[in-house]
């Protein structure tokens, strides 16, 4: 029987936190404001759109939507891009991703002013963490940090192996889990004998991005079980973890919903404020 390692709530406290922090911002006449790019109208996006900017409204962070129709020119994301970098309103913003196809996020996320980069993902950000500079970082990567973290799970000395290694999540995550002094080891979809390998790991964490891939067989009796994984089928929405069979070897595991995807969100509220502090 594993424990429950509870994201919502988790998720909750953080954003207390942040209110608090906001709020005494604002008495010194420091306002925060999240900007968003959202380009075209994938029904996904808009609804994760949606919910960050009603995140923001619940801490008493301003929010400004800059929509574009799908066709919008690569060149006048850039200039936006310059704009929001230049605009000492805004504290922060992000491009929500995945950008529709023709246009490229890449280019665009490396213009983003590191310190106005409350996505964490720009390379001078990512190089920023990599040798241990203060920078914004990556929300899921330090969500899952948070996570493990306010359930009171130790990583220093520990065996910890990520599964996945994007820019997005398993590069960054191992970043972080080093500088908390865990022994890390990254999987990825060429390792070999990758069950034997995970089955090492005091702290497992999935993020490779296929449906219910990690089984009993890929863990270690007591180990935590961190499932980053969210992909929606019919019957709801689920990780990169198959519960059922990796709950009962758990002594700690994270669900999907209900795990890394909140803390993901409030990790960005907390960057914002970060980000205004700058
Ligand atoms: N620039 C950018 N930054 C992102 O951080 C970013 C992005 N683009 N594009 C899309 C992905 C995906 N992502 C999620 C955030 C929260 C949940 C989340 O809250 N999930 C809930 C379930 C939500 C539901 O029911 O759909 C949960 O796991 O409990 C999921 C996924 C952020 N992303």
């Amino acid at each position: 029987m594993a424990r429950i390692l509870n994201g919502r709530a988790a998720a909750a406290a953080v954003r207390r936190e942040v209110s608090a922090e906001v709020m005494k911002l604002k008495s010194r006449g420091v306002s925060v404001r999240l900007d968003v790019i959202l380009v075209g109208e994938d029904p996904a996006s808009v609804t994760y759109v949606r919910n960050k900017q009603n995140d923001c409204a619940e801490v008493g962070i301003e929010s400004q939507l800059h929509s574009f129709p799908e066709d919008v020119p690569q060149k006048e994301l850039e200039v936006l891009v310059e704009r929001l970098n230049e605009d000492d309103a805004v504290s922060g913003f992000f491009i929500q991703l995945p950008l529709p196809r023709g246009l490229d996020a890449q280019p665009l996320i490396s213009r983003i002013d590191p310190d106005k980069d409350v996505d964490g993902l720009s390379p001078l950000s990512a190089g920023r963490l990599a040798v241990g500079l203060p920078s914004l970082l990556p929300c899921t990567p330090h969500g899952v940090i948070q996570l493990l973290k306010r359930n009171g799970i130790e990583l220093e000395g520990r065996e910890a192996v990520v599964l996945g290694r994007s820019n997005l999540v398993g590069k960054p995550l191992a970043q972080l889990l080093l500088r908390e002094n865990a022994t890390v080891t990254v999987c990825h979809s060429r390792t070999q004998n990758l069950a034997e390998v995970a089955s090492r790991a005091d702290i497992l964490v999935a993020a490779i991005g296929q449906r219910e891939m990690i089984g009993g067989d890929h863990v270690k009796e007591g180990a935590v079980v961190i499932d980053v994984g969210i992909h929606r089928t019919q019957d709801g929405i689920t990780g990169d973890v198959r519960f059922g069979e990796v709950e009962p070897k758990a002594s700690a595991i994270s669900p999907v919903p209900g795990g890394v995807g909140p803390m993901t969100r409030a990790m960005l509220l907390y960057n914002a404020l970060e980000a205004a502090r700058r």
